[in-house]
């Protein structure tokens, strides 16, 4: 997948918007937290919703030569045709999205929403979607989507797609949580402008990594998804007999989360920490 830039697409200023992070008023640790517990929702819920097909491996072979005149993998394509279609509506404009391909993006055809200016404008060059792509891809879907090919690859595009891109989707939800980090880095910093301060000079990353890691904030998330994937993904039977049965195991969350989500999301942090004095 090719390396993404900056979004051409996203005005000066931006706002939180009332959703995913809450009031746009509240800009605090506890807020910024509480969106993320808030999203653990969307992410778990969308894990399920992908589980429901097999891997298809046959949308993500990047060697895909299936559309005529593109070169790709079937979901890179049906992606950036949806990204395309998203930013002619503005969708860009919201500091929390961010595009998977950016390269090319159209400008809104609707002016830009009046977003109030509360990350450093350096956020606007971080993006780490080919991360999360490759990571979704390589690493993720074999952990919860069953081997096979069941021949559903709009279904299952369909099910990317919104993933990726808005909706209740795992790729999307993903994204949207992971750079969520770039918000977190900023109540962090203006919470502690004399601890970050002299790390960010020194650009010192491993400095900035212990600044913003709370292991046992971290403990509590894993704990916490990991019991609403086993609420949210129970199988219901009326036999009793039957054992617990999940959609999706609910150690495979707690394990996607440990490995992947977090450390992402840190990675936003840092990679923000270290422009934020720019
Ligand atoms: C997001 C934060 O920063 C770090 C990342 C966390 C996460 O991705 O859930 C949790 C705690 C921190 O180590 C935070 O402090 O809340």
């Amino acid at each position: 997948m090719a390396s993404p830039s900056s979004s051409p697409v996203k005005p000066d200023s931006a706002r939180l918007q009332n959703g995913a992070s809450g009031s746009a008023e509240r800009f605090n640790l506890e807020s910024v937290r509480e969106s993320l517990i808030r999203q653990e929702d969307t992410i778990v819920f969308s894990l399920i919703e992908r589980a429901k097909f097999p891997r298809n491996l046959k949308v993500y072979d990047e060697s895909s030569r299936e559309i005529p005149g593109f070169s790709g993998s079937l979901l890179q394509f049906f992606v950036e045709q949806a990204e395309i279609l998203q930013s002619k509506v503005g969708r860009y404009y919201n500091p929390e999205e961010h595009p998977f391909f950016p390269e090319n993006l159209p400008l809104s055809l609707l002016p830009p929403y009046n977003y109030k200016q509360v990350l450093h404008p350096a956020a606007a060059s971080i993006n780490i979607n080919k991360k999360i792509w490759n990571v979704y891809v390589d690493d993720l879907l074999p952990l919860f989507a069953a081997k096979g090919d069941d021949g559903n690859y709009a279904s299952t595009m369909s099910s990317d797609l919104t993933c990726l891109q808005n909706g209740i989707g795992i790729s999307q939800a993903l994204s949207r949580r992971i750079h969520y980090g770039l918000f977190v880095a900023e109540v962090k910093y203006r919470n502690a402008p004399q601890d970050y301060g002299p790390a960010i000079h020194a650009q010192d990353r491993d400095a900035l990594m212990k600044l913003l890691t709370f292991e046992s904030v971290e403990e509590m998330v894993k704990r916490r998804v990991e019991k609403k994937a086993s609420v949210f993904g129970q199988e219901v039977s009326l036999n009793d007999s039957d054992g617990d049965k999940y959609k999706v195991d609910p150690s495979v969350v707690s394990h996607l989360y440990g490995e992947w989500v977090m450390p992402l999301t840190k990675l936003v942090q840092v990679e923000y920490l270290l422009r934020r004095l720019d």
